[in-house]
């Protein structure tokens, strides 16, 4: 039997002074999945992904990728992870595909190598068509392909976790659509993505599991249909009332 399962978040827990900001998460994301969390404001999204992604150590619990521990010094654990920051890491004065280069070269591929997976990114984005007219600056560009920019660093070296931390902050919701469909277009590939938001209606559209998070635990996981089910539970419905209550005022 091919074993699937990329990433395996066990009993994960990091505490600050008077803070759970992580409280006991556990969850695993097979090979092609999309993986949500979804909770409001400080209910420990970034911090447990700070913590998957080997940035910051837990107190407790452990995360695995492809069989490997991550850990702050778990070089090659790693490696195999691509994360992705809610701001924009990307240089205004260069066109996507020389920003997709540059990075390349950064992370040790020959400029040949790097030019030829940046062409592979920008098809996998749907962003191939940027300069066929003539080259344009990122800063002449959308916010939205920006963010879709700023995701294709993340693939450059083919990782098995992609972390996705709120990968449309910033951009207007009538531009979101776009940053969605290049998130959407991962699925099915042979790595796991990790996704993180406070907006329900992308985490139900994009992720194929969720889970709701609510002062640094979980209070559901499940499809987007499983949890739908599980509405009408306390816990559940505040969580959704505060995210919900988030998004009117954005
Ligand atoms: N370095 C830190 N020191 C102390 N407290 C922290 C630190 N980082 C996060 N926290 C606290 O931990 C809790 C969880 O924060 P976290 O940023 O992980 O939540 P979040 O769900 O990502 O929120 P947001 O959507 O606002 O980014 C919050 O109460 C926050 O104030």
């Amino acid at each position: 039997m091919i074993d699937t399962r990329l990433v395996e978040v066990s009993g994960l827990c990091k505490h600050f002074p008077g803070i759970r900001a992580v409280d006991g998460l556990s969850f695993h994301i097979d090979a092609g999945e999309i993986y949500g969390l979804l909770g409001p404001h400080g209910s420990g999204k970034t911090t447990a992904l700070s913590v998957v992604a080997g940035l910051v150590e837990p107190d407790e619990g452990t995360v695995t990728v492809a069989g490997m521990e991550v850990t702050p010094q778990a070089g090659r654990a790693r490696e195999c992870i691509g994360y992705v920051p809610p701001d924009l890491a990307i240089y205004p004065d260069l066109t996507a595909e020389q920003n997709l280069t540059f990075f390349g070269c950064l992370n040790g591929m020959s400029k040949r190598a790097a030019r030829e997976r940046a062409a592979e990114v920008l098809e996998q984005l749907g962003l191939s068509d940027l300069d066929r007219q003539a080259p344009v600056r990122m800063s002449k560009c959308s916010d939205a392909i920006k963010h879709q920019l700023n995701i294709g660093i993340g693939l450059l070296h083919r990782p098995r976790l992609l972390i996705l931390d709120e990968p449309t902050f910033g951009v207007d919701r009538d531009e979101q659509e776009a940053v969605l469909r290049a998130v959407d277009s991962l699925r099915g590939m042979d790595m796991a993505v990790l996704y993180t938001s406070h907006d329900p209606r992308q985490v139900t559209r994009l992720c194929d599991r969720i889970s709701v998070l609510d002062a640094g635990h979980a209070v559901a996981e499940g499809t987007p249909q499983e949890i739908e089910t599980m509405r009408g539970d306390e816990n559940l419905d505040a969580v959704f009332r505060a995210v919900e209550g988030e998004n009117v005022r954005v």
